[in-house]
């Protein structure tokens, strides 16, 4: 892990020993699951559910939030079962999908989830013909019925695809009363008004949080930052940390550590239970 500042080290001494009413907010894409070409074929890291559940342990709350659909990303990461374990350490594991539009929990098992926006079928129905005329009609789309997807990872030229599409994909997305989400090699469309920020909101007062880490590695990251950064000024022991990559650095500038990968997202949060266990003793 490196320290971005030495107010980063301080934020990390201050976190360590608010652990009693630390809450965790972890993304996944990029955070706790590599990278890979195709989405569907994405999968958390192998080491990542022992270390949530040890994680667990140690902390108030941990909670996955993600631009995933919930279901999806329970999947992916094997998440019911984590939370089964979790429930035997009386713990409860929480999911935020769709950058925080679903809700789930390992208590209650039930996604909670509100109704597709209203411009987005005819969204859908436009998307094609915009993409033929940017020359990306073999664009991935990816449907998460409250949003959409357009991925330029397995295009040619991901960049110039991305470059080209952003434009075209704003200006349409404005037609329908739907935002855009840049991330990496991905455009999102969904719906205004809720973001990742406002998931890290509802944590600390549900949770009653004292402290908050906060660890993503994209552009859609920023609104939790951001979040957790005001929490901050209000004079909460919090840490930003970004896992680092070749694709994305939006996050480093307001990181106060910066990891490699999913491999140095759970080296740091091994290091974090190491430093709360000799903190207790
Ligand atoms: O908020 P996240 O958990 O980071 O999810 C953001 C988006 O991630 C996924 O796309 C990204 O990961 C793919 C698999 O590694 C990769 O192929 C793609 O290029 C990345 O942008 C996912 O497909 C989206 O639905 C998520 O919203």
């Amino acid at each position: 892990m490196e320290f971005t500042s030495e107010q980063g080290e301080q934020q990390y001494a201050e976190v360590v020993r608010s652990a009693d009413s630390l809450v965790v907010g972890l993304d996944f894409d990029g955070t706790l699951s590599p990278i890979v070409e195709d989405p569907e074929h994405a999968h958390i890291h192998d080491d990542a559910p022992g270390i949530l559940v040890d994680l667990a342990g140690h902390v108030r709350a941990i909670a996955v939030v993600t631009g995933r659909p919930a279901r999806q990303v329970l999947a992916l990461g094997g998440l019911d079962e984590v939370g089964d374990a979790l429930g035997e350490g009386g713990r409860e594991l929480f999911v935020f999908g769709q950058y925080g539009n679903e809700r789930w929990s390992s208590h209650n098992r039930r996604v909670i989830s509100p109704r597709p926006p209203h411009g987005l079928a005819s969204f859908l129905r436009e998307l094609p013909r915009v993409l033929r005329r940017e020359d990306a009609g073999d664009a991935y789309v990816e449907e998460k019925g409250l949003a959409v997807a357009v991925h330029t990872r397995r295009m040619a030229d991901p960049g110039a695809a991305f470059r080209r599409l952003l434009p075209a994909l704003t200006e349409l997305a404005r037609r329908h009363e739907l935002v855009v989400e840049p991330g990496r090699n991905v455009i999102e469309v969904r719906s205004p008004g809720m973001h990742k920020g406002a998931a890290v909101d509802t944590l600390v007062e549900e949770q009653e949080a004292g402290a908050f880490v906060f660890i993503g590695d994209d552009l859609g990251d920023v609104d939790a930052f951001q979040a957790v950064l005001a929490h901050r000024k209000d004079g909460m022991p919090t840490l930003l940390v970004c896992s680092g990559s070749d694709e994305e650095s939006a996050l480093v500038d307001l990181a106060d550590a910066v990891v490699d990968g999913p491999d140095g997202v759970l080296g740091f949060l091994r290091t974090l239970m190491a430093d709360i266990d000799a903190a207790r003793s």
